[in-house]
């Protein structure tokens, strides 16, 4: 985090297609996990701004508090060293692009890019927190837990349960790592597609407890290959998350249209946005 923090309007001075081209450049290499950075910066974009609290108006995007310890030590965050270390020599190209912004953007051109619905994305996040704003452990999901906790922690967000099951179909892209999570598994044969894939997956395979000596998840019975979170199967298992994963698992556009929505909200959070910030939508390259 050398490079010189932004002030609160440096955003002005950015050319943001300059910025979507040069992410966009990053995304590919062979040499990391399936051949693509995207799946782990649209985590990153996603994990910088699930801490939000709608009570305490605490956490979010705005200031990328994740980059701070502890937050970045959370258990949750282990692996995002890697995709903010990527991204690093973009925030030395463009000293004026916040963090916040740079890590959101990130994860709509990984969204966008991998086939997925072009995002609606604003800049105006500020690099003005510091580690004494991270938020405290335990903001972001628990992959070992139920419905339950999956709609404590996204109301707390201020999503309802037709967004969580949109959001939740991020998990057709990337993978689980056992040095991360301690979960372990490639996905499907296109970790690098972003599809309604979870939702046809988690429907039409049989799912059992996987034999090993990690964390409780499933493995999909035929294949012996692909997997589940037990907090996945809760989209399954639970009626008011199953009637939309019935929805999106029939409709990829459907998906695609209430996808964007929710990650455009998820990536806004508690972001207090100047009146003329303009609202992109990045024409995608692939
Ligand atoms: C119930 C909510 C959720 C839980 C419990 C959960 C849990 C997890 C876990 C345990 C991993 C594996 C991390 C690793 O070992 O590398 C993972 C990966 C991932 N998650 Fe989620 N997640 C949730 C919601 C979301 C949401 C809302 C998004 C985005 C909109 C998302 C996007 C991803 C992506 C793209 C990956 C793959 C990352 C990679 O390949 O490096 N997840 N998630
Ligand atoms: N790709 C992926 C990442 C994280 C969780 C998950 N569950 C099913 C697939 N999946």
């Amino acid at each position: 985090n050398s490079a010189t923090a932004s002030s609160a309007d440096s955003w002005r001075k950015v050319n943001f297609y300059n910025v979507y081209k040069d992410i966009a450049d990053l995304l590919e290499d062979e040499n990391y996990d399936d051949g693509s950075y995207g799946p782990v910066f649209v985590r990153l974009a996603w994990h910088s701004s699930g801490t939000f609290d709608t009570k305490t108006k605490t956490g979010g995007s705005d200031g990328a508090t994740i980059r701070f310890a502890p937050e970045s030590g959370h258990g949750a965050n282990a692996g995002l060293d890697a995709a903010r270390a990527r991204l690093e020599p973009l925030k030395k190209k463009y000293p004026n692009i916040s963090y916040g912004d740079l890590y959101t953007l990130a994860g709509v051109v990984a969204v966008q890019e991998l086939g997925g619905p072009t995002v609606r994305w604003r800049p105006g996040r500020s690099d003005y927190k510091t580690a004494a704003d991270c938020t405290p452990d335990g903001r972001l999901p628990d992959a070992a837990q139920g419905a339950g906790h999956v709609r404590d922690v996204f109301y707390r967000m201020g999503f309802n349960d037709q967004e969580i099951v949109a959001l939740i179909g991020a998990h057709a892209l990337g993978r689980c790592h056992s040095t991360r999570s301690g979960y372990e598994g490639p996905w499907n044969a296109s970790p690098t597609v972003f599809t309604n894939f979870f939702f046809t997956e988690l429907l039409d395979n049989t799912w059992v407890p996987k034999k090993w000596n990690g964390p409780f998840q499933y493995v999909d019975k035929n294949s012996g290959a692909f997997m589940m979170l037990p907090a996945d199967m809760a989209f399954k298992t639970d009626p008011q998350f199953r009637k939309y994963v019935d929805k999106y698992a029939t409709d990829q556009d459907a998906f695609f249209a209430d996808f964007t929505k929710a990650f455009t909200k998820l990536l806004e959070l508690g972001v207090k946005f100047p009146e003329d910030a303009p609202v992109y939508e990045f024409k995608t390259l692939e």
